[in-house]
């Protein structure tokens, strides 16, 4: 087997540049071909994947293995995505994903080990693809499109996102996490809700006035470990929509409580829906996370399909 690892040095708070030198030593030791592609900047995974693709043969054995966290698979997931739609194959080089970032929800959702090591014996001895579900978005506004293999969300975790991106400790590996949970505070004082729309074909349309989060799902973690619907499954064929209305502070508390003994679906402010295709507007500038990378704030009109990749994962 041919292994292209595409590697983010910049994951985890710079932990991945640090745990390099051990993974390479393994790989060694385990004496497997691979090359190595260092992403440059942000979305440069995208490329990187699109570029491997074009210079593989179309029998040639190969895996690419996504070494980040879920932003540095999502890119990769979405260079072959974008890669095969303009070149179709029967044969699509499977995708493996070794978490070295920090929230590494992917993993979690597919029981994929934690920790580098015993996730990267589990790639070296993966003998089949399996074909896991993904998320397509259109923007129907503007036709942006493109995929997610952990999830779309609007509102409060996206202004999260956005906030902790600005903190000039975003970077760093100790006090990222503090970073995170400032924003988290920031964003829960001045979240201002917003009306949505959501529609799933065959049903009625629901409207939330006062939408806190609205989060379209493949997983069911999302945040880092936070599991906002825990009978969601990437190998069904299927997302999962979860609207929560703007709580007050005895509705938060009741959520956050309800969220660790995985109930909180059952809150009356909070809101789930499953289906294949859904479709999902909203009337005010928001800002959008996909797999935790940050997209602008806007106002968006969604359509969501479910997709597959071949994964390279057990
Ligand atoms: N050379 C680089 N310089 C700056 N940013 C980069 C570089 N290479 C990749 N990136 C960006 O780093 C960001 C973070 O990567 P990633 O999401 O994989 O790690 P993480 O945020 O630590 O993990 P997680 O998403 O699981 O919490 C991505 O937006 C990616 O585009």
């Amino acid at each position: 087997m041919n292994y292209f690892i595409i590697l983010n040095k910049c994951a985890g708070g710079g932990k991945a540049r640090l745990l390099w030198p051990k993974i390479q030593q393994q790989l060694a030791a385990a004496g497997v071909s691979y090359k190595t592609f260092v992403t440059q900047y942000d979305g440069h995974a995208t490329s990187l994947a699109q570029q491997l693709l074009g210079q593989l043969t179309d029998n040639q054995p190969a895996v690419i293995i996504a070494a980040g966290g879920d932003g540095t698979l999502h890119e990769a997931l979405l260079g072959c995505k974008q890669y095969y739609s303009t070149n179709p194959s029967d044969h699509q080089v499977p995708l493996a994903f070794l978490p070295i970032g920090s929230g590494n929800d992917f993993a979690r959702a597919l029981n994929i080990p934690l920790h580098w090591r015993a996730a990267l014996d589990q790639i070296l001895n993966c003998t089949q693809a399996i074909s896991v579900n993904v998320g397509r978005y259109v923007n129907l506004g503007t036709h942006d499109n493109g995929y997610f293999s952990n999830n779309f969300g609007i509102g409060f975790d996206a202004t999260v996102v956005h906030d902790a991106n600005q903190s000039p400790l975003k970077n760093s590996r100790y006090f990222g996490k503090f970073s995170y949970w400032v924003s988290v505070v920031n964003a829960l004082r001045s979240f201002q809700g917003f009306k949505a729309h959501v529609k799933i074909p065959g049903q009625q349309e629901r409207t939330f006035a006062n939408t806190f989060l609205l989060t379209t799902t493949n997983l069911p973690y999302f945040g880092g470990g936070i599991k906002i619907v825990p009978t969601a499954s990437a190998y069904e064929n299927q997302l999962d929509v979860v609207i929560v209305e703007k709580p007050n502070l005895i509705q938060l508390f009741l959520f956050v409580s309800m969220i660790f003994l995985k109930k909180h679906l059952r809150l009356r402010f909070i809101h789930h829906y499953v289906g294949q295709q859904l479709f999902v507007s909203t009337e005010a500038d928001r800002y959008g996370q996909i797999d935790g990378e940050e997209l602008g704030a806007q106002t968006y009109q969604l359509k969501f399909e479910t997709d597959q990749y071949p994964f390279w994962i057990r």
